[in-house]
């Protein structure tokens, strides 16, 4: 035999031992991490070799996009979390699943996700994500783990101050004051009462507010960035679902081929928009989000610090995820709040005497804006209802206890916030019910567990942007109410789906009236 027939030959056999031990591996980890549960009293679907669960979650959530529900059923949990229910009836509140070939544990204890959430050594990161949520939203703050989050969100945090974000009030209410004038006008057209789609409205303007808050730039300029990664997020959302084959994602299929496209996309805005500021005269690059993590990107030598921060490519991944996540979860909380207050009048006037009363009919600043206590409860109520993050994953560093559970390493963790925020031991018995009184006393206080409403997260990775969408859709909400009394078009159908974040699956159209007609 020549010597390349035995290379070969050698080759082929190391492929299959490797195929056959990855097999055994696959096997034998299944049934033992199964026991292992089982022994712990948690039981679970079996699902199959290699997909789990995952044609069963396939096929529930492709019924349950097809449910409609009355306009005043607030359970949404059907249409987004199918399987959930289903499994919590069968097994009990905690249960194992299989997703491909990791074994997943659904947590929905308040006490044990705090647990999970807050735990400060690291021992629950987050799940390594896969190639088409990189694509969309780069390996900024949201995906980075250890040394290294720390070192961004380091770099990240000085713009999040809540002296800082008081001084963005203005530029969102110009924006918000913008959008405004054209519905203004469109009303005008219509002579007096006009229906109107509102959410792609509120993406836009939430998108505008990002841009110039964060990256002094505008939607316009933006506009790029913000098409490319809506169509990224399509490809993102429809491989949720899919076993991640490792390496596909260098092949040249056409979905391959696409995303590369988008991806060059936005690196091509986003350069245009960072170099705009490396051109500029000014000694510093300005205390706005892109300007401190440019800043963060010189090297220094006389600082404290040597060297780099954050590199361009970091800066440009950092740019990614604040490009999507500043626009699409507020936007998603204005129009769920609009909603909501279409379909309950009465809150919808409240609202309105309170912000008349706070902010007359003026453009409101940060101190009115603090003083719109009846807002804010329905801001949190909507968080509570219709929450943009439906869930959230970790996974064990190590074999871990929690609770009464030992969970084994690389186990997954599921933390489903639209089961939770509907628990009625942890509610009470008006869980599915809208009721902002429930907030009077606070948040801690809203609810039997104080950290029971987890729309922004808790611990160390909770949402840095908090304030920052709080502050905008107060702001938004406020100078919507003085001018506009707003109803739903009898056109609205009620079908909130999860597309990676929560919203309605066929928009929100409703009927607008100025005030002063
Ligand atoms: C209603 C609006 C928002 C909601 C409901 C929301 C929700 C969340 C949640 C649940 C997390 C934790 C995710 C996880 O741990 O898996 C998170 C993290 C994050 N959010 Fe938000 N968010 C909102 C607005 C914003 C805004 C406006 C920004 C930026 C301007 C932002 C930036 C981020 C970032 C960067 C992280 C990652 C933080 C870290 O890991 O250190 N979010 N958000």
């Amino acid at each position: 035999m020549s010597n390349l027939g035995l290379v070969l030959g050698a080759l082929v056999v190391v492929l299959i031992s490797s195929l056959w031990r990855g097999l055994v591996y696959l096997i034998w980890r299944t049934f033992a991490i199964t026991k292992r549960f089982r022994k712990q009293g948690v039981g679970g679907p079996c699902g199959k070799f290699w997909s789990g669960s995952l044609e069963e979650i396939r096929s529930m959530k492709k019924a349950g996009r097809k449910l409609i529900l009355d306009i005043n059923s607030h359970d949404i949990t059907p249409r987004v979390l199918p399987h959930y229910l289903k499994w919590m009836s069968q097994y009990g509140q905690t249960f194992l699943y299989w997703f491909g070939p990791h074994p997943m544990i659904c947590i929905t204890d308040p006490e044990l996700a705090k647990q999970v959430l807050s735990n400060k050594f690291g021992f629950f990161p987050k799940v390594t994500p896969i190639p088409s949520i990189l694509a969309l939203v780069g390996k900024g703050l949201s995906l980075t783990q250890g040394a290294e989050w720390v070192r961004h969100r380091h770099v990240v945090s000085p713009a999040f101050t809540m002296d800082k974000l008081k001084t963005m009030t203005n530029k969102m209410a110009a924006c918000a004051q913008s959008m405004l004038e054209r519905w203004q006008d469109l009303a005008t057209q219509a002579e007096g009462q006009r229906e109107m789609e509102v959410s792609s409205q509120l993406q836009e303007l939430t998108s505008d507010v990002i841009s110039h808050t964060a990256f002094g730039s505008s939607y316009v300029e933006g506009k790029e960035v913000f098409q490319a990664q809506k169509e990224l997020q399509t490809l993102a959302a429809e491989s949720l679902l899919n076993v991640n084959i490792p390496g596909y994602q260098y092949l040249p299929s056409r979905r391959n081929l696409h995303r590369w496209k988008l991806e060059r996309r936005v690196r091509n805005t986003l350069m245009h928009i960072i170099q705009g500021r490396l051109d500029s005269k000014d000694s510093s690059y300005g205390n706005d989000l892109l300007g401190l993590m440019m800043e963060s990107c010189r090297s220094d030598p006389g600082q404290e610090r040597k060297g780099q921060l954050l590199s361009m490519n970091e800066i440009m991944d950092e740019c990614k995820t604040f490009f999507f996540v500043g626009q699409e979860t507020t936007s998603h909380l204005l129009t769920w709040t609009v909603f909501l207050l279409c379909t309950n009048q009465e809150w919808q006037e409240r609202l309105r005497e309170e912000v008349l009363r706070e902010c007359g009919t003026g453009i409101p600043n940060a101190d009115m804006l603090s003083k719109l206590k009846l807002v804010t409860m329905v801001l949190l109520e909507a968080l509570r209802l219709y929450g943009p993050v439906v869930m959230m994953q970790r996974m064990a560093a190590k074999d871990m206890t929690l609770g009464n559970l030992v969970i084994p390493k690389d186990t997954r963790l599921v933390i489903p916030i639209a089961i939770i925020h509907r628990n009625k031991e942890v509610w009470g018995a008006d869980a599915d019910e809208f009721n902002p009184l429930r907030f009077k006393n606070g948040i801690s206080k809203a609810a039997k567990h104080p950290n029971a409403l987890l729309a922004f997260s808790i611990g160390p990775r909770a949402c840095i942007g908090q304030n920052f969408a709080m502050l905008e859709a107060k702001t938004v909400i406020a100078m919507i109410l003085q001018r506009f009394s707003l109803s739903l078009s009898p056109n609205y159908i009620h079908a909130p789906a999860d597309m990676f974040f929560l919203q309605p699956q066929y928009g929100l159209p409703i009927l607008l009236r100025p005030l002063n007609v």
